[in-house]
């Protein structure tokens, strides 16, 4: 069983669906004006007040700056850049990762569920989560927070609810731009399920991140990530780093942008592996954790509960 009967007290998670086997493996110092440069010897010692942006060091107040520079450079062609570079891979992800969760109101239930999508500018996972909801469970009650740092992501996702004439002025659906790490504008217990897709790696303070997906949560709430993470076999890993080679040459062939793809490849090699991102999610107070490895580790998708 994926989850603690708690949550199938709130109705939400039922057995895992099945899977293909070949697609799951289940189981600087900177001068304040100069944001990017390497810290000297002495400075090193004042840490906390760095951190990385792919590999570069940078002052931590410079990095929320940085990583929005690199998500307006790529808002308005993210979904063709994600299916060339991923081969249209990242939508199987993206399925497997809702279809698992199995978020809905269930039919015997008389409460509609609060979602909150962190990091979810293109719409991608906070759409699919409803789609799936209305469709499996006929629930069209619960409601959904997309909440992003980056207004031009944001709009995006407006831009595809609109074309798509689903969820546009929609009073269940909430865009909200907002830092991840605070969530300030979220109440605390406030929300049943909180996603985060691709998004976390790119937070300043991940542990931050998660302690704040643990205070809006309710009790008995699920925490539920996709991201990026690292692969098991050394084959593939081989083959997976030549492949990573060519992703900033692709982006600046086709959107004119090598260094955003230079920064999501340096990113994924800093993210860290499946057992370390794991005891963070305990650390910030999520019992029962877990994870599954997709496409050789290439990703996976954790979660925990706060009971
Ligand atoms: C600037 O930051 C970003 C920009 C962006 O467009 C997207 C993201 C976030 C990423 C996604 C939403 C997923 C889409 C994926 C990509 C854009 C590219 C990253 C892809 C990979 C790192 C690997 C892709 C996987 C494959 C091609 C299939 C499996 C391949 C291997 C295991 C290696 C090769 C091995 C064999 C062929 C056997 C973003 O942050
Ligand atoms: C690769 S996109 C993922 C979008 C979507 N969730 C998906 O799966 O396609 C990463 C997103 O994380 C957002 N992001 C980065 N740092 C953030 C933060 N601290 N708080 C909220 N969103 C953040 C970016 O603006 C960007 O929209």
């Amino acid at each position: 069983m994926l989850l603690s009967s708690r949550i199938v007290r709130s109705s939400l998670v039922t057995a895992p669906p099945r899977l293909s086997r070949f697609f799951t493996q289940a189981h600087k110092v900177c001068k304040e004006e100069d944001p990017i440069a390497p810290p000297s010897p002495t400075t090193q010692q004042t840490e906390p007040k760095y951190t990385h942006f792919g590999s570069k060091t940078v002052l931590k107040s410079n990095k929320q700056k940085l990583v929005g520079d690199v998500f307006s450079s790529v808002a308005n062609r993210y979904d063709l850049m994600n299916d060339v570079m991923s081969l249209g891979i990242h939508r199987l992800w993206k399925d497997h990762f809702i279809n698992k969760l199995d978020p809905g109101k269930r039919p015997n239930s008389t409460t509609p569920l609060n979602f909150i999508d962190v990091a979810g500018g293109s719409g991608d996972i906070a759409f699919g989560l409803l789609d799936h909801a209305e469709s499996k469970f006929g629930d069209t009650e619960s409601t959904m927070d997309i909440v992003d740092i980056n207004a031009d992501m944001l709009k995006e996702g407006e831009k595809r609810a609109m074309e798509q004439k689903k969820y546009f002025k929609d009073p269940r659906v909430n865009f909200l731009v907002s830092n991840g790490e605070v969530l300030e504008e979220i109440e605390s217990n406030s929300k049943d399920i909180y996603t985060v897709s691709f998004g976390i790696r790119n937070f300043t303070d991940i542990q931050k991140g998660l302690n704040t997906a643990y205070r809006v949560l309710k009790p008995g709430g699920i925490f539920y990530c996709l991201e990026f993470s690292k692969i098991e076999n050394p084959l593939m890993d081989l083959a997976y780093q030549q492949w990573a080679k060519v992703l900033p040459v692709m982006g600046s062939m086709i959107a004119n942008d090598y260094d955003s793809y230079q920064y999501l490849v340096e990113s994924i090699e800093r993210f860290p592996d499946q057992e370390t991102f794991k005891s963070m999610i305990e650390k910030a107070g999520f019992k029962s954790a877990g994870y599954e490895s997709l496409t050789f580790g290439v990703c996976a998708i954790h979660w925990g509960i706060k009971v």
